[in-house]
């Protein structure tokens, strides 16, 4: 495909690979610590030319926030807003077209989908989770994934905190029950939380919140986890997952979805935790074995779960939670002192208004300036933008192959050129370049371009000036 794009005034035909280009001068809101770089633009930064934003087109999934749908459309880019996920064959006829995809927790792009998407440059998880992407297909095939690491933390674990206290009162049976009309005024097998233990799985982001939180409430905190950690407070690091599961009163997973977290508490784990004990599950559906659960309630093992993350959840809201999407659903739906809810350990205003401004930020200095910075699946690299000084700069992202003699070949691509400045790294088999280059005239942007793309170690190339 290709496009007419002014160049410095005149207008050429250039190919879409190598468009994406436009302000270095853009504000951003509350930019997360790791963008200092951008602070260090000067006041002469350029508005670079020719690239026409209103050709980046956007999809997001999964009812995105405002903040970050206005940031988008701000910068002239064509978005498209869905409220829901979408079934497989619909994403991959969306995704055929677009250069930005943004998701949440929902959205599977699958090798099989992102093999389809063949003008895709970057993906946004607007969420903490990007276990739904295949991280390794999307880099090497250039397409840079960003998420939020940590804007709905506290969301996550004051919802937890809630739990804790609702299980141990037994809080929502209660409640259904007065729902129902039935006044059941009871005290047998309710407790307070303070002195209790509580065991954190997973002291990454939200465990450490957690761990803060549960000790202002007087309860005592251990933890596990695969890496050495500084504890918060006066936690614990306990140093196996039995030994926190034969400790504590509550027991709850903080861990990413990883092959060594699926079913990490099963049938085995079940029965090491303290007879009537509580277990809490708001990081992913294959985190526990729940058919294992269903049998520790019913057989009085644990007094009580609550469980946010399913294994098979819907694309939308509606009536779905039944055996066709989880076969065991109408089992767990019988159990008494069991809270259900759906997803929603992260859904607050607080947490969503900020994950919009922040991913929709980080994508829109990837498509502008080629900026890596907080980015999961590529090296995280950034370059001081361009300036109204420097008219016949041109930048180049190289995203190739990590193997022997690629920087020399490029080098020699720029060989008739000044190198001002230039950055790279890698990481596993994929390596990212940044170069800005000077005395390069519009007639030879073309040129520079195809010399990068027929090189063999070549994954993706742009040109933005
Ligand atoms: N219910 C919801 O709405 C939400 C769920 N989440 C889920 O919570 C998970 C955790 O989030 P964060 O705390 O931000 O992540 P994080 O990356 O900050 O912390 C995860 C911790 O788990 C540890 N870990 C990894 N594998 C482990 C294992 N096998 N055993 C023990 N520890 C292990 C890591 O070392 C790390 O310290 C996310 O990956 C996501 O899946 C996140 C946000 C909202
Ligand atoms: O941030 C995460 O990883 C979550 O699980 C929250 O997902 P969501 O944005 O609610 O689909």
């Amino acid at each position: 495909m290709s496009q007419s794009i002014p160049i410095h005034g005149a207008s050429r035909t250039v190919s879409n690979t190598y468009d994406l280009s436009t302000s270095p001068t853009m504000t951003f809101n509350s930019p997360p610590s790791s963008f200092k770089m951008r602070q260090q633009v000067a006041a002469s930064a350029k508005t670079l030319k020719p690239f026409d934003t209103k050709d980046i087109k956007v999809l997001l999934l999964e009812n995105v926030n405002q903040t970050g749908q206005d940031i988008l459309r701000r910068q002239g880019y064509q978005v498209e807003f869905l409220k829901g996920s979408l079934p497989k064959e619909q994403l991959i006829e969306k995704i055929r077209d677009v250069h930005v995809i943004g998701i949440r927790s929902k959205t599977k792009l699958t090798a099989e989908v992102l093999k389809e998407a063949k003008n895709l440059i970057v993906i946004g998880c607007f969420c903490i989770g990007t276990n739904q992407v295949d991280l390794q297909y999307a880099a090497e095939n250039g397409i840079a994934v960003f998420n939020s690491p940590f804007s709905n933390s506290r969301s996550v674990a004051e919802l937890v905190i809630a739990e804790i206290i609702a299980l141990a009162r037994q809080l929502t049976d209660r409640s259904m029950e007065l729902h129902n009309g039935t006044w059941n005024k009871v005290s047998a097998g309710c407790w307070e939380v303070r002195g209790k233990t509580l065991g954190i799985v997973g002291y990454g982001h939200i465990g450490n919140q957690l761990s803060v939180l549960a000790e202002a409430m007087g309860m005592k905190v251990i933890y596990y986890d695969v890496v050495n950690l500084m504890s918060m407070g006066t936690a614990t690091q306990v140093p196996t997952l039995k030994a926190l599961l034969e400790s504590a009163d509550f027991v709850t997973l903080h861990v990413p979805e990883l092959p060594e977290t699926k079913n990490m508490i099963g049938a085995k784990e079940l029965s090491q935790m303290r007879n009537g004990s509580y277990l809490i599950n708001a990081s992913r559906g294959t985190v526990v074995d729940i058919p294992a659960l269903i049998d520790a309630m019913r057989s009085g093992k644990l007094a009580g779960a609550a469980i946010d993350v399913f294994p098979h959840e819907p694309a939308g809201n509606g009536d779905y939670f039944n055996n066709d999407l989880n076969k065991w659903a109408e089992d767990l739906r019988s159990l008494k002192n069991l809270i259900l809810s759906p997803h929603i350990g992260g859904s607050t205003e607080e947490a969503q208004s900020a994950i919009g401004i922040e991913v929709a930020d980080a994508l829109t200095r990837y498509v502008n300036e080629g900026t890596t910075l907080g980015a999961v699946n590529l090296p995280e690299l950034a370059l001081r933008s361009l300036t109204t000084d420097e008219p016949d700069h041109v930048r180049v992202i190289y995203i190739h192959k990590n193997v022997p003699g690629v920087l020399r070949r490029v080098n020699e691509i720029f060989a008739d050129h000044n190198v001002d400045k230039q950055s790279t790294d890698s990481k596993g088999d994929v390596a990212y370049l940044m170069a800005d280059i000077s005395n390069v005239n519009t007639d030879e942007i073309k040129g520079l371009y195809q010399s990068l793309e027929e090189l063999s170690s070549k994954i993706k190339t742009r040109v933005l000036y």
